[in-house]
């Protein structure tokens, strides 16, 4: 029998794995598109951030002592002629570029202007930003595998972008197993609805992989199985997720399939509850095949697990850090095993959700994600455990 591998360990084990994949092109990303990608290069600014001295405030830019002479205005997205003599000042918007020999700006609600000569006091904090206080041109502000988000793309245009080098989205195959799958209406009579061929392609999609609709189901034959895995490699799929079949049952191929195709296995069955029978394997040409289990929680438990730290590591990523909440309510442990319990928040709490059969999605559906339970342990109201979210 298989001895199953530690949770934490399993994930490591797959996160390195796929290190060694990072596809080396790049490509270049429109900033308005590059949303969910993945930095192929470090963030260097292409200018002083801001690039001139700007005014934070509406007021005066003045030189010397007061009072000043006003010797004209400077709005935003102006250049400032200098201020040569003291004793004169601009007037100044917000966002303005500070003339060159400023002094001391001042906010107009702390001025008075009398017979055209402006007087008042600057706070003790400059209402200026120097140029380059923020960042100075050439410094790196954001390493390469840093995953790119609204904030990423504000930052890059902000320094100057119009497109970012981003690493190439990963490349994902779904494959369904189960002759028992209907692909539309009610199940009944045996027959029950496929119901990761429409969500696994989704959750791949928001983890930052590029998939095309699942194939399945896959005939319940070992040479369908492997004619499938096959033809998701020539279509240039680096990870293929199979759903079902993982375990040894008569129609579950997907271990002589993989056999069959020279798979090595980086890790093969792993000590959590529910989906205990996920793998991921590495087939000779270098692609990823995750095994996910068939009944339907386990397969995101496997998800979640495997999966997201494999495709961190195809994109270069840092390996997935795990938030942690609070528990609302007690979890039971699982014995030597991890328990991934799908829990919601309540007034910032977890609690853990009825209807958590492994071959049940109604608790999933309402989850915020899964809490983690250690081997061993189990948790207690007040105690505070490892969240992985579902998205
Ligand atoms: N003798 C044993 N049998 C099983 C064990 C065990 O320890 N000893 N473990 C059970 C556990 S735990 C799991 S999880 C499943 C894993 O099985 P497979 O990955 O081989 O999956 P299947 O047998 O193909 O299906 C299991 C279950 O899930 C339903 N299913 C499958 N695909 C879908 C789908 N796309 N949509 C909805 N439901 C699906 C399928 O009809 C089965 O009911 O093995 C247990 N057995
Ligand atoms: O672990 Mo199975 O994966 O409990 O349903």
């Amino acid at each position: 029998m298989t001895i199953p591998i530690a949770w934490t360990a399993a994930r490591e084990a797959v996160f390195t794995a796929a290190q060694s994949r990072i596809p080396k092109a790049s490509e270049s990303v429109p900033l308005a598109e590059a949303d969910g990608r993945t930095l192929a290069e470090p963030l260097v600014t292409l200018t002083d951030l801001p690039a001139f001295p700007t005014s934070s405030v509406d007021g005066w830019a003045a030189r010397g002592p007061a009072p000043w002479r006003i010797a004209g205005r400077v709005l935003a997205g102006d250049t400032a002629a200098p201020l040569t003599e003291d004793g004169t000042c601009v007037e100044i918007a917000t966002g303005g570029m500070v003339p060159a020999g400023t002094t001391v700006v001042v906010r107009i609600e702390d001025s008075s202007t009398t017979d055209g000569l402006v007087s008042g006091e600057p706070r003790k904090l400059p209402d200026w930003r120097r140029q380059g206080e923020e960042a100075a041109a050439g410094e790196e502000l954001l390493a390469a595998g840093t995953p790119v988000t609204p904030g990423v793309i504000g930052l890059a245009a902000s320094c100057g972008y119009d497109t970012l080098a981003c690493r190439a989205l990963p490349k994902a195959a779904v494959l369904v197993f189960g002759d028992e799958l209907l692909t539309a209406g009610p199940p009944g009579q045996g027959r029950v609805r496929d119901a990761l061929g429409p969500s696994v392609p989704s959750w791949l999609r928001r983890a930052g992989a590029s998939v095309a609709a699942a194939r399945g189901p896959v005939a319940d034959t070992l040479d369908a199985h492997v004619a499938a895995l096959q033809e998701a490699v020539d279509s240039g799929a680096q990870l293929i997720c199979t759903t079902g079949g993982t375990m040894h049952g008569p129609v579950d191929h997907l271990h002589p399939a993989l056999a069959e195709l020279g798979a090595r296995y980086v890790v093969n069955t792993v000590a959590v509850r529910p989906g205990f029978p996920m793998l991921v394997a590495q087939l000779p040409g270098g692609q990823f095949v995750a095994g996910l289990p068939g009944n339907p929680q386990s397969t995101f438990v496997a998800l979640v697990s495997l999966v997201l730290p494999l495709l961190a590591g195809l994109a270069g990523r840092q390996r997935p850090e795990l938030s942690t909440v609070t528990l609302g309510a007690d979890v039971p442990g699982r014995g030597d095993f991890t328990h991934l319990a799908l829990v919601t928040l309540v007034g910032g709490r977890a609690h853990p959700v009825g209807h958590v059969g492994s071959a049940m999605l109604r608790g999933l559906a309402g989850s915020v994600g899964f809490a983690v339970i250690p081997p061993g342990g189990e948790g207690h109201a007040g105690d505070v455990a490892q969240l992985v979210p579902l998205s």
